[in-house]
């Protein structure tokens, strides 16, 4: 069998390639168990595993996705990278101090980003563990969860002070974990998303619908 092909649209029509979207396609009835599923999503090779109620996925790598300087000027530490989408990333002490909606859209639409960025602000608990929260392009607000930020966080943290494995608090309350292998030119291997998938119900399409 070939790949799966996946699409997705965010809120406000646009097509972007999303992890979370991604990975919730082993949720559908008939998706294989723990078999390693190959997919083209959005345009992105990625792969996706089942491992008992978690679903992972591996991200896109190689040539023109990784972390790349950007000429921001703010006060905060800050890391910026292509991951099928654009994700830029914040260290901040609190997140829950972070007043999202006044803070992020400027930076969604900063001029040195050409096309604008997804904004991400993560608070260090401890090496390894991190509290973050996400204001999305497309949806134009907060998100529960934006794993393609999870996964730039995580890559920009292990890059700048290890370790290479972190699990993010997200908004939504629930927990993701990712890997990766940092490379010296800002690119990665290997980096892999990991969180939990429900299925919330069965979708019927109308049938005027179909193409
Ligand atoms: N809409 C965003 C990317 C969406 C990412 C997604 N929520 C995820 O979980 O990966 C964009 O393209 O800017």
């Amino acid at each position: 069998m070939g790949p799966w092909i996946l699409e997705h649209w965010d809120t406000d029509g646009s097509k972007s390639f999303c992890s979370n979207g991604s990975r919730a396609a082993l949720a559908v009835p008939g998706a294989p168990g723990e078999t390693l599923v190959e997919a083209i999503s959005n345009g992105e090779r990625i792969f996706l595993r089942r491992r008992n109620q978690e679903v992972g996925i591996r991200l896109p790598e190689g040539e023109g996705f990784g972390l790349r300087h950007v000429p921001l000027s703010t006060d905060l530490p800050a890391g910026f990278g292509w991951i099928g989408n654009p994700q830029l990333v914040l260290r901040v002490p609190s997140v829950a101090a972070v007043d999202l909606p006044a803070f992020a859209p400027p930076l969604r639409h900063h001029s040195a980003i050409a096309g604008g960025t997804n904004v991400n602000v993560v608070e260090v608990v401890v090496p390894g563990e991190a509290r973050i929260r996400s204001w999305e392009r497309g949806v134009e607000g907060e998100t529960l969860c934006c794993g393609t930020g999870c996964a730039v966080a995580a890559a920009w943290l292990a890059q700048t002070e290890g370790p290479s494995a972190w699990r993010f608090h997200t908004a939504g309350g629930e927990e993701v974990s990712v890997t990766v292998v940092p490379e010296a030119d800002g690119g990665w291997r290997d980096l892999w998303l990991s969180g939990p998938v429900r299925r919330l119900g069965i979708v019927q399409p109308d049938p005027s619908l179909r193409p």
